[in-house]
């Protein structure tokens, strides 16, 4: 039996959730919660009648053997640091923290002395077997470019000077590395981050907000010498968080399933 904790309730930590409470997900229980907003941890406790924790450290602290961060970026050096610490694994969902060479190669270390994985799920794009095989020839270009409807980037406009109910037409709100990408939308952009660590290379990054699109749009671009690769995906938003794409939760939902699977598909 899997045991899991779960740092973050909101729309991907309930989804994954519900996945192993309505047997989705075999062999495995959801054990300890915590969110700072405790209304999340005690409703999403309703549900998989898990013990609902004070603090990061009561949680990892707990019997289980793997800890799911889906909160946000600035959760994750604590989550992942102490789950590993206390003998852990660590699926990490807010991945555009590791956009910090020096956290991603701390963690790196730290997962290797303590015998333990950080798993990086695919997240909301597709493609990353397939770009981690072109990542062994040499890679020339990587390029994502992001489209959601600007109610899902509304925070991180208004925080960069944009009136997001006066955007009526298509526009590109930002063009830049992967680096600025993270800082000026953390809650939209994680993905660019988990490309740029399967390519070890700076993606370049372009958002644009469309009011008139339904779904978050990634366009995925990767030369190397071995080939091109482009992919798309259009992604149904979650309701309660349109910024978050459903494939992401179901990324975790199949990581998890995989670990228990004698045959591993894919690269
Ligand atoms: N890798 C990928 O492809 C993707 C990654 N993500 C990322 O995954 C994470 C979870 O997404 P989602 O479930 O949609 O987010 P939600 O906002 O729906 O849920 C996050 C929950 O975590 C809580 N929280 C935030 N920071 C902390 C913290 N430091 N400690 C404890 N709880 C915290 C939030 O509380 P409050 O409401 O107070 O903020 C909220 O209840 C986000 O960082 C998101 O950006 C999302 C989509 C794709
Ligand atoms: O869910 C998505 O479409 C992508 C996302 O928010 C992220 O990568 O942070």
């Amino acid at each position: 039996m899997l045991k899991i904790g779960i740092v973050g309730c909101g729309a991907i930590g309930t989804f994954i959730s519900k996945k192993v409470a309505d047997g989705t997900i075999k062999n495995t229980k959801i054990v300890a919660l915590y969110d700072r907003n405790i209304e999340k941890a005690i409703s999403l406790s309703n549900i998989v009648k898990a013990k609902i924790c004070r603090d990061v450290d009561e949680l990892v602290r707990g019997d289980l053997d793997l800890v799911i961060e889906s909160a946000s970026v600035h959760a994750v050096e604590e989550v992942a640091e102490k789950s590993l610490k206390n003998g852990k694994d660590v699926l990490i969902m807010s991945v555009g923290a590791l956009a910090d060479k020096e956290l991603f190669l701390k963690l790196k270390k730290l997962a290797k002395s303590e015998n333990r994985k950080i798993y990086l799920p695919s997240g909301a794009i597709g493609g990353l077997d397939a770009i981690k095989a072109l990542k062994l020839g040499e890679i020339k270009e990587v390029v994502l470019k992001t489209t959601k409807p600007v109610c899902a980037l509304k925070d991180a406009l208004k925080n960069l000077g944009y009136e997001p109910e006066k955007i009526k037409e298509e526009v590109m709100v930002y063009e830049g590395d992967v680096f600025e990408a993270i800082k000026n939308f953390p809650a939209n952009i994680n993905v660019a981050v988990v490309l740029s660590i399967a390519t070890e290379y700076s993606a370049k990054v372009v958002i644009v907000a469309d009011p008139k699109i339904k779904l978050n749009r990634h366009e995925i671009f990767v030369k190397s010498s071995i080939g091109t690769l482009k992919v798309c995906v259009e992604n149904v938003p979650f309701e309660e968080n349109p910024k978050t794409s459903a494939l992401a939760a179901y990324s975790a939902v199949r990581l998890i399933m995989d670990l228990a699977e004698p045959i591993k598909v894919g690269t």
